[in-house]
């Protein structure tokens, strides 16, 4: 605690010629990337019309066909040649901070690119049945208007259910329902031999449904999923309340703002949605969200307030208005709502384009946001991705919510990065150990937000460039990341693997469990087929050696090591 209080004093830096790249970055993003952006999400509008022109029926037939392709494709493959099997999906189309580097070097392909239709709504049992490359965007347009949703729909329009259910996804439902993959019921999984089988929780393959969220696709190929459908209201109805104090206070107004007694679940006070944004060590704003009907939102008195046109303000430039004139009540339509963070990217959209937030732009070219984040990697070059690694912050803390203050506390001092995004999850305890899982013991302690059959944990999104960078000192992104991740790994938290990370691989296995997963690669032929999941976490270029090494390995062993080490 003592070195807490002691105010980290950092020297300065001289700018080089990349700060000016990355200030100046906006022409290239408004004559370049916005143009092509705003044509390739109409390109992909027309996609999904044409998919919804065709029946159920249809799209199941060919998905069918599809999927002896990948089957096809896999048996291809001469192992003692080709390199180990990932998708297709080029590096920089995926939204993510990683640079894929698995890719760059010797990998077989397989193209899943056909995957991309929701192949059924079933309203009886209340479940959407999506290939891979459904996005969240395609998905919120096609039941919405039938007032339904994904139990956790994901905020960024590109997101896909492939990424979400193999890497992980989370939003304001997640403290009831968990992470987007413990939404889903069943999965279709194309395995190394070519097998298709379908998982589910309590079929013969219920060790590989619990081993696929976080596996990265190193298990087999995902070729469907079946996820869990809620009914929804037209509007919802949103609360925001500022919170002031110390960062502990920030906290506890974050957690008092949705969180009931251990156990008490069924309280009629815990709201539908839940985020909070803090703005400062010292201010932030809660929001809590519960459906409303249109009947609601239109009685008088009431303000609807429409956040996705696209010449409103960002949204978390308006939720920040509640520190200015204290607590306040609108109605948002539903699913502009669930995509509030799309236009500005959360605030990184600020760094970005840094007068896309103001009146005049926002009302004649706001139309043509938000630079896609593909675009924006493709466009991007080394310099400024090395720029983001190293000046910047994009990263995910999972951390127990009663960690959450000693969490702020930890990044405010050692990181100085705002606003921060708290968005609470469910981590549930299941009849194995998955890859993230509870603290042994959290039921016996009955904490606030826990329940007995799952702990409350929140994700801290820490995404910004740092205080110490603006103030022109030095700033070492490697060094933080890496202290994050101790700081992680000490505390039962866990990183999300879209960003970029620096843990080597035995403190990788220390942060996730690796029984199951291992078990799995090994029942279900995966080893020597797909790539393992720290390889395709690792940062770096891969060396042939690595490349080597990967493609020989029989048994992951430095879980082994590590297990050992204990
Ligand atoms: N609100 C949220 O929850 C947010 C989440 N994110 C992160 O972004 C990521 C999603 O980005 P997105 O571009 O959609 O996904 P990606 O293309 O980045 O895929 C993520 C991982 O899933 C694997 N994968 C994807 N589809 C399949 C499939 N059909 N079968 C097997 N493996 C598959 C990929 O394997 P391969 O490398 O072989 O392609 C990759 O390892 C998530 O992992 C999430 O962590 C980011 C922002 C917000
Ligand atoms: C995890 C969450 C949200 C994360 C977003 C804030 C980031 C996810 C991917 C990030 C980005 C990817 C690539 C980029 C290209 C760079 O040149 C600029 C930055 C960026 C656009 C970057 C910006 C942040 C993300 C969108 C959820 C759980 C809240």
């Amino acid at each position: 605690m003592a070195d807490l209080e002691a105010p980290l004093v950092r020297p300065k830096r001289k700018k080089v010629w990349v700060d000016y790249f990355v200030q100046f970055r906006w022409i290239l993003v408004i004559f370049v990337v916005l143009p092509i952006s705003f044509t390739l999400y109409f390109l992909t509008y027309l996609g999904d019309v044409r998919s919804n022109w065709k029946s159920y029926k249809k799209r199941q037939e060919e998905h069918e066909e599809n999927v002896k392709k990948v089957v096809k494709r896999l048996q291809e493959r001469n192992p003692s040649k080709d390199g180990l099997v990932c998708t297709a999906r080029k590096p920089w189309i995926a939204v993510g901070m990683r640079n894929v580097d698995y890719k760059r070097a010797r990998h077989f392909e397989v193209d899943l690119s056909a995957f991309r239709n929701i192949l059924e709504i079933d309203q009886e049992r209340m479940i959407a049945k999506c290939e891979p490359l459904v996005n969240m965007g395609q998905i919120t347009r096609a039941t919405v208007p039938m007032n339904l949703a994904l139990a956790v729909v994901a905020e960024l329009d590109d997101l896909t259910v492939g990424g979400l259910i193999n890497g992980y996804g989370i939003e304001g439902s997640s403290h009831l329902y968990g992470l987007f993959s413990d939404t889903v019921v069943a999965y279709e999984i194309c395995l190394a031999d070519g097998k298709v089988v379908r998982a589910t929780k309590d079929n013969e393959y219920s060790d590989l449904f619990y081993a696929i969220p976080w596996s990265q696709g190193t298990l087999g190929f995902l070729m469907s999923a079946e996820i869990k459908l809620i009914p929804i209201k037209e509007y919802m109805k949103l609360t925001y309340k500022p919170v002031r104090g110390n960062v502990r206070d920030l906290a506890k107004g974050y957690i008092d703002s949705f969180a009931p007694g251990f156990g008490d679940e069924d309280n009629e006070m815990v709201p539908d949605f839940v985020e909070t944004m803090i703005y400062n060590p010292h201010e932030g704003v809660c929001m809590t969200g519960v459906y409303a009907s249109k009947e609601e939102a239109k009685m008088k008195g009431n303000k609807i307030n429409s956040v996705g046109w696209w010449f409103k303000p960002w949204f978390y430039q308006h939720a920040q208005t509640a520190l200015k004139k204290g607590e306040f009540v609108e109605y948002i339509p539903t699913r502009e709502y669930y995509h509030r963070h799309t236009r500005c990217l959360y605030w990184e959209g600020k760094l970005i384009l840094p007068f896309a937030d103001q009146w005049w732009f926002r009302y004649s070219l706001g139309w043509l946001m938000p630079p896609k984040v593909s675009l924006l990697k493709a466009t991007q070059g080394e310099a400024i991705r090395n720029y983001y690694h190293e000046m910047h912050v994009i990263q995910d803390m999972l951390v127990p919510l009663y960690k959450v203050p000693d969490a702020l506390e930890w990044v405010d001092r050692e990181m100085e990065v705002y606003p921060l995004w708290l968005c609470p999850h469910r981590l549930y305890k299941l009849p194995c150990k998955t890859m993230i899982y509870p603290e042994p013991g959290f039921e016996q302690e009955r904490r606030q937000g826990d329940t007995p059959y799952a702990q409350m944990y929140t994700d801290i999104g820490v995404y910004y460039t740092p205080a110490s960078v603006f103030r022109g000192e030095v700033f070492d992104g490697v060094d933080a990341v890496s202290r994050l991740e101790s700081w992680l790994i000490e505390n039962h938290g866990f990183q999300p693997q879209y960003a970029v990370s620096e843990l080597d691989e035995k403190k990788f296995w220390r942060m996730f469990d690796a029984g199951l997963y291992e078990q799995c690669r090994n029942k279900y032929g995966a080893v020597g087929t797909f790539m393992s999941v720290y390889y395709k976490c690792k940062k770096g270029k891969k060396t042939e050696k690595e490349v080597q090494e990967a493609e020989k390995a029989q048994l992951e062993t430095p879980y082994a090591e590590v297990e050992q080490a204990e």
